[in-house]
């Protein structure tokens, strides 16, 4: 029988949260993700510098180990940018404002970068997990739930994140892909 485990996800995102359930829920080993919601202040620098900064903290605050994720929108024509600090953008100028930016540009490519960190408990060094996925950044279409999954259009799909079912993006998409590897650790560490 496939064996459970479980760890804390620190977040304040219920977005994130629900996803990252549902992809570490599925699978021959899945494991039950336990969330405490703390406002982490983040560094500024590269989406890894961001994402070890915020799970070291988290650890400390938590006592124990835990995982922490940072999501960066990154946008070709810009060189990375918006990159770590897409939140701060998409609440200031939001879906179109996020169009209008790559007006001028002759690349509307972009890639969504998650970065999961895992700490075994205070003290020690997070190790870091990407995924990334290349699209395209289009006027907004689907529901508009999550973040900017509504102009995020990945290579090949003709949707965007939010045109599509739930299972359709956690397959191809930046957590996914990051999600997978953090299992593949998880499960190679002794019981
Ligand atoms: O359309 C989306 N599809 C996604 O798959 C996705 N993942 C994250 N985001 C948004 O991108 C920013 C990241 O900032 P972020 O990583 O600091 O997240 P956060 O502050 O909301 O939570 P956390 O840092 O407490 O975990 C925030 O605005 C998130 O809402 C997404 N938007
Ligand atoms: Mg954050």
């Amino acid at each position: 029988m496939a064996s459970t485990k479980s760890l804390i996800f620190v977040t304040g995102n219920a977005n994130k949260l629900r996803e990252v359930k549902q992809i570490l829920s599925k699978g021959g080993n899945p494991i039950e993700i336990d969330s405490k919601s703390l406002d982490i202040p983040e560094v500024q620098g590269t989406t890894k510098e961001v994402a070890y900064a915020k799970c070291k903290r988290a650890a400390e605050l938590v006592g124990g180990p835990c995982i922490t994720e940072d999501t960066a929108l990154c946008y070709v024509a810009l060189k990375g940018l918006p990159g770590p600090y897409v939140k701060d953008f998409m609440a200031a100028i939001g879906h179109e404002g996020l169009n209008a930016m790559l007006v001028g540009f002759d690349t509307k490519a972009a890639e969504a970068v998650c970065t999961f960190a895992y700490s075994a408990g205070p003290g020690t060094e997070p190790i870091i997990f990407e995924g990334r996925t290349e699209g395209t950044i289009v006027p907004a279409r689907g529901p508009k739930v999550f973040g900017w999954d509504a102009i995020f259009e990945p290579n090949g799909t003709g949707l965007t994140y939010a045109e599509m079912p739930s299972e359709q993006k956690n397959k191809i998409s930046h957590r996914g892909k990051a999600l997978e590897k953090l299992r593949a650790y998880l499960q190679s560490l002794p019981q």
